[in-house]
């Protein structure tokens, strides 16, 4: 019998992202880096005893979503995932990427739509966002003989939802996160089997490749065919590589970059700027194909900036390193405008920063969504203040923020 003295909290934070170089161009099998944000999402779950039916209560403030879902039906429907087809043995938490994903996914749309007959009346977000609770829940949960107990489980986030700085990916590496927290916790707590004899404070590697696993499980069910930079960037913090077809790279960059984070508050549509990008291209394929080129060197060649300048030897170029970023951003935003994907709130945003010396690029699809502006650590508070606050006369959003900072948390 399981007494209070059994019942855990835990907590967890992820950062979201931002693209630094190879917005668009990465569709074209070139190179891409991305970068964790200093917003975070977080997450808290607690279980509880209840004499009620026994239940995971969910609280998820961001999507506008309070949910009661009952353990038993859950336990039954969903529990024992099975391995992809041609996969032998059997299914482990372990294994995200073994999972039979299109036929999990499936029994937990159906489960949803037996425990919620109006589930399809739902927002698409609040869709979604069940749905990946579910898929891992069950995924992760439903692969061990840990019993499991009623819950409450509530998220927040700093980001703003579908803008383009990894919301998505930063919400299911938390919700990963946490469940396997809490299976390390009720694991070593007593008899049963142990996965872990002693649970430590922190991920290790191996779980945090687990957690990325998980998370772009869930980025598969929010969009499709995502390339899987965000979760590793989400999971594992600092600044990742991509490149299309092969795996994402993390590296380790002991610096924290400082920006403005500037929402122009011009909602766009990924999709529809990456058709356009597609569309003049084929009107100009050697043009745009030159202009892909370029934007794969600046991003080799800031991820060597980056190296250097987080490798501590060479205090004295500090600055010099600097002002090559600064010009790395400016050639970078002036080929993605070349491409059709800048937007006049955007091209307001750079103008106000070059007037104080500062570089500003486009980050993500472009078309509006978000501006960074960087800014070198000799950069005098009066500059950033005084922008700070001609950026929100226009009306923008600005958040001072740091690029780069720890990946997926526990928190204490
Ligand atoms: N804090 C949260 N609570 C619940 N659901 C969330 C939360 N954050 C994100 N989500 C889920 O993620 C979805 C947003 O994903 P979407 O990819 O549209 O935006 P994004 O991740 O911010 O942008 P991008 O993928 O372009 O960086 C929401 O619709 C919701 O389902
Ligand atoms: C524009 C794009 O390169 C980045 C969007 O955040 C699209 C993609 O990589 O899928």
């Amino acid at each position: 019998m399981l007494n209070t003295m059994d019942l855990f909290t835990v907590s967890v934070s992820a950062p979201g992202k931002v693209i630094l170089h190879g917005e668009h161009s990465v569709v074209y099998g070139k190179m891409a880096i991305a970068v964790s944000l200093g917003l975070r999402s977080s997450i808290v779950i607690k279980e509880i005893n209840s004499n009620r039916e026994p239940s995971v209560h969910i609280h998820l403030p961001c999507v506008d979503l309070q949910e009661v879902i009952p353990l038993e039906p859950t336990v039954k429907s969903l529990f024992n995932p099975k391995l992809a087809p041609g996969i032998t043995g059997k299914f482990s938490w372990r294994l995200p990427d073994k999972i039979d994903h299109e036929y999990h996914l499936r029994r937990v749309d159906e489960f949803l739509h037996l425990i919620k007959p109006n589930f399809d009346s739902l927002q698409s977000n609040q869709k979604n966002s069940l749905r990946s609770f579910l898929y891992v829940f069950s995924g992760i949960f439903g692969s061990t003989h840990l019993p499991v107990r009623s819950m409450e489980i509530s998220m927040g986030s700093e980001l703003t939802i579908g803008a383009g700085t990894g919301s998505s990916a930063s919400f299911a590496v938390c919700l990963a996160g946490a469940l396997i927290q809490l299976l390390k916790l009720k694991s070593s707590s007593g008899s049963f089997d142990a996965y872990y004899h002693q649970s430590s404070e922190d991920f290790s590697m191996t779980e945090k490749e687990i957690i990325s696993e998980w998370a772009y499980n869930c980025e598969r069910i929010m969009h499709g065919t995502p390339s899987g930079i965000d979760n590793a960037t989400c999971t594992f913090g600092s600044l990742v590589s991509f490149k299309k077809g092969s795996k994402p790279r993390h590296l380790s960059i002991r610096m924290e970059l400082r920006v403005l984070l500037v929402d122009s508050r011009v909602s766009r549509e990924t999709r529809a700027l990456v058709v356009r990008v597609a569309a003049l291209r084929q009107r100009n394929a050697p043009a745009v194909d030159h202009i892909m080129d370029a934007c794969d060197d600046i991003a080799h060649t800031a991820t060597q900036v980056l190296e250097k300048l987080s490798s501590g030897k060479c205090e004295p170029d500090i600055e010099a390193d600097y002002q090559h970023l600064a010009e790395l951003w400016d050639m970078n935003h002036c080929l993605l405008a070349a491409l059709g994907v800048s937007h006049p709130s955007l091209e307001t945003i750079r103008a106000a920063a070059r007037a104080k010396g500062l570089a500003c690029k486009l980050t993500g699809a472009g078309g509006g969504g978000y501006a960074m502006v960087l800014i070198p650590p000799s950069t005098p508070r009066s500059t950033i203040d005084s922008l700070t606050g001609q950026l929100l006369e226009h009306g923008f959003r600005v958040s001072e923020t740091r690029l780069g900072g720890r990946g997926v948390s526990v928190e204490m």
